[in-house]
């Protein structure tokens, strides 16, 4: 174990003990799969007459080998980096915290309300932050929750400070325990506590009731001027700038107790037909601006408004990392984990996402550290905005405490800048999104600009303190999950086939580590190759008389093995009743075994089709926004675990196709065995093992095509494509190979 600690050094870093063990097992691995490979390549007689099964066995073969070599650089050295914020000095520089909205229906305004007053409510001085609500959706209901939760802060930024509480979303705090969340005991607690939360509902109750009826309330709309922006109707796509500044931070909004306020500012920037509007960079962009104009604060914090802040120190920690006096300046951003609330017992839809930022990212801090993952993190604004690092670079902490301050401000003339700024030509022959900013043309904007600033020099730190820094809402049906999948797959394919493939343009500018880490990320969608083979080619060929069992076997095997190594590493995480926690454990497996296949044979395979039409120039990558509502019996369905399909979806149907094909393998093969009896070491029993491995894990899909009744079963239309294709495709079949 390495540590390094001055009295100077505002953090510390600690690798993973015990790495030669790691090496050890890792040279043992490597030298068996290669004389594995060894032997396919010189061994392959029995399938020579078939070549293209070989070269289709051949390639899942290869594909596993290579992923599990790229994967190493996350396992080769864990390393921690852990803040010290006592260090902090007092005077910290300002933040501009960007908060990004697209879509009242599917992101309610409630929940952008509780972000922003989670994120309001930071352990920061308030007059060092400001905050930017970019609504792509211009809807008057999320600037009205928008304008209540600016009011409400006047109150729950002080009550939070003074009492300490955590965490800071009002609807996460009260939903705890009656008064928990912690904060005190004390009667004068009981009274302000008391106070806020009958303010907290009263606010609530106002945004349900304008949600209910789908505008806001005549009186209220008379209340704040920014109402008037839609007297006439605004049509998402096509508007003016609506900008609004709601709190003013020059020390003219105040709280209740007499501090001032943070600037909080609404945006929603102008949207014309015809020009392209580049989805949450496009806005990340137009706020980094507008913030630009305000408070120009030399640090950026980015949240999504389904991500609410869970630790009011993170600020302070990010700080750590930035004003290192020996290695805070390479440092282009800070990166905290995406946590989640409100995932089922056993994740049910794999959600969590815990892989990535339980093990992976800790393996990235290595190697200059983890891609952005464009929630959660603090960018330092010069890197954003197209600096490249250099080693003369030594910013002063004197230069970065520029803000506001208490001075005079021109509200009016900055809101006339600000529209300037986000109008739709503004863009036109600037380096906006190819050389500054957030990067376009990509579906996944924030590991591509990650990866941007890392071929400038600089680096990332990953930081997971104890307390989860945010935690956030994930997809909670089948068909959210599957095409957030495809966004992302997609998206990291385009990288992959960029200018700025890690093998092209990294080399040299990147570390080896580094470039393996961004490879096995970039090349995700090629998962669906190996786990077509398997579900897809493998039960038919046996059909047809193929010889291929002891490859299937070694592929499934692979693929379960994949999956096992979750639950490996909660062992050293969960210690609750061990029972209770082996039961939870396989189930976690189950269903991340269960959701890995569905990926695997639809999102996977969708992004690849949606990356070879957009280089054809057919269609174009957009950006499906992800639902954060839930009605009451789908969440009833939810937390019993049951998988919810529920729409007509395209997703569904290779997997329900896939399914079928391999149920039909599965009865002939039991009712050969029934009528020829079993060997046990002919290809039958494999056979019988393989499908009826694919059969066990497919079982919520016969479910939801054939049994279910309630409203997340499989819906007819899908039913029907999918039976009639699966017909189709074994007629084809037989015709091809008779
Ligand atoms: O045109 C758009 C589309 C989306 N968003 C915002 O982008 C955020 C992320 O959208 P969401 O539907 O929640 O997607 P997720 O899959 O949850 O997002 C993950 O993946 C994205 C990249 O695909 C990253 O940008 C996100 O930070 C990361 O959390 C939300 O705040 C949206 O409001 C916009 O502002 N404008
Ligand atoms: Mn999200």
């Amino acid at each position: 174990m390495t540590t390094t600690t001055t009295s100077t050094h505002l953090f510390t870093t600690r690798s993973a003990p015990l790495r030669y063990l790691y090496k050890l097992y890792f040279f043992t691995f490597l030298s068996l799969t290669l004389s594995l490979l060894y032997y396919r390549f010189t061994h392959h007689l029995p399938y020579s007459h078939h070549p293209y099964l070989l070269l289709l066995l051949t390639l899942s073969e290869l594909h596993f080998s290579l992923t599990w070599l790229l994967q190493q650089a996350f396992r080769w050295s864990p390393t921690f980096h852990s803040p010290n914020p006592d260090r902090l000095p007092e005077d910290l520089p300002c933040v501009d915290v960007l908060v990004c909205t697209a879509d009242a229906a599917r992101e309610p305004p409630a929940m952008v309300a509780d972000t922003l007053l989670s994120l309001m409510a930071y352990e920061y001085g308030p007059e060092r932050l400001a905050f930017y609500l970019s609504d792509d959706g211009a809807s008057e209901l999320t600037f009205h929750a928008v304008a209540l939760a600016a009011e409400f802060a006047r109150m729950w930024v002080p009550f939070c400070r003074r009492f300490g509480v955590e965490p800071r979303a009002p609807k996460a705090y009260f939903a705890a325990e009656e008064g928990g969340g912690g904060g005190g005991e004390g009667m004068e607690f009981r009274r302000v506590w008391g106070e806020v939360k009958k303010l907290y509902e009263d606010m609530q109750e106002e945004i349900a009731y304008a949600g209910s009826t789908w505008t806001v309330p005549e009186e209220t709309r008379k209340t704040h001027k920014g109402f008037r922006e839609w007297d006439s109707k605004v049509d998402p796509r096509d508007h003016d700038t609506i900008l609004e500044i709601l709190l003013k931070g020059n020390g003219k909004d105040r709280d209740v107790e007499g501090n001032p306020m943070p600037t909080l500012i609404y945006v929603s920037r102008e949207k014309r037909p015809g020009h392209p509007h580049h989805y949450k960079a496009g806005a990340l962009n137009a706020m980094n601006r507008v913030s630009a104009l305000v408070n120009n604060a030399p640090f950026v914090l980015n949240v999504d408004c389904d991500m609410y802040s869970n630790n009011s120190q993170a600020l302070r920690h990010a700080m750590c990392f930035f004003l290192d006096p020996e290695q805070g300046h390479r440092i282009g951003y800070v990166q905290f984990p995406q946590s989640f609330g409100g995932l089922t017992k056993n994740d049910l839809y794999a959600n969590g996402v815990k892989r990535i930022y339980e093990i992976e990212f800790f393996g990235t801090n290595a190697f200059n550290g983890p891609m952005y993952a464009g929630t959660g993190s603090v960018h330092r604004r010069e890197s954003l905005n197209g600096r490249k690092f250099t080693l003369d670079y030594r910013p002063r902490l004197e230069d970065m405490k520029q803000g506001m301050g208490s001075g005079n401000v021109n509200w009016d003339e900055l809101e006339a800048k600000a529209k300037v700024v986000t109008s739709c030509n503004y863009e036109l022959g600037k380096p906006w999104g190819k050389e500054m900013g957030l990067m376009y043309g990509c579906a996944v904007e924030d590991v591509f600009t990650g990866l941007v600033l890392h071929t400038r020099g600089w680096r990332s730190v990953y930081c997971g303190p104890e307390r989860e820094a945010y935690l956030g809402m994930a997809p909670a049906n089948v068909n959210d999950t599957l095409v957030q999948h495809k966004r992302w797959s997609t998206g990291l394919l385009q990288i992959f086939l960029s200018d700025y493939c890690p093998w092209t343009r990294g080399l040299g500018k990147l570390k080896m580590g580094q470039i393996m880490c961004y490879s096995f990320y970039t090349l995700w969608a090629l998962w669906c190759m190996p786990m077509l083979v398997m579900l897809c080619f493998l039960p038919w060929l046996w059909l047809m008389g193929f010889p291929c069992f002891l490859r299937s076997l070694f592929l499934c095997f692979r693929s379960m093995v994949r999956s096992l190594r979750i639950p490996r590493h909660r062992l050293a995480r969960l210690q609750s009743d061990r029972a209770d926690w082996a039961k939870g454990t396989i189930k976690m497996w189950w269903n991340e075994t269960r959701m890995w296949m569905m990926k695997g044979t639809s999102s996977y395979l969708f992004s690849i089709i949606v990356v070879v039409l957009k280089s054809l120039g057919i269609s174009e990558a957009g950006f499906e926004i992800t639902s954060k509502v839930i009605d009451e019996e789908a969440m009833k369905r939810y937390q019993r675990e049951v998988m919810e399909f529920g729409v007509a979806s395209p997703m569904f149907v290779p997997l329900t196709t896939l399914s079928l094909l391999n149920l039909y393998c599965f009865l002939i093969a039991i009712s050969k065995a029934v009528k020829e009896g079993l060997g046990v070491y002919d290809g039958l029993a494999l056979q019988i093992m393989i499908s009826g491995y694919i059969t066990l894990v497919s079982m919520p899909l016969y479910e939801a095509l054939f049994f279910r009744k309630d409203k997340g079963r499989m819906p007819t239309s899908v039913t029907v494509v999918s039976v009639g294709l699966a017909f189709s495709l074994l007629f084809l079949f037989q015709f091809l190979v008779m």
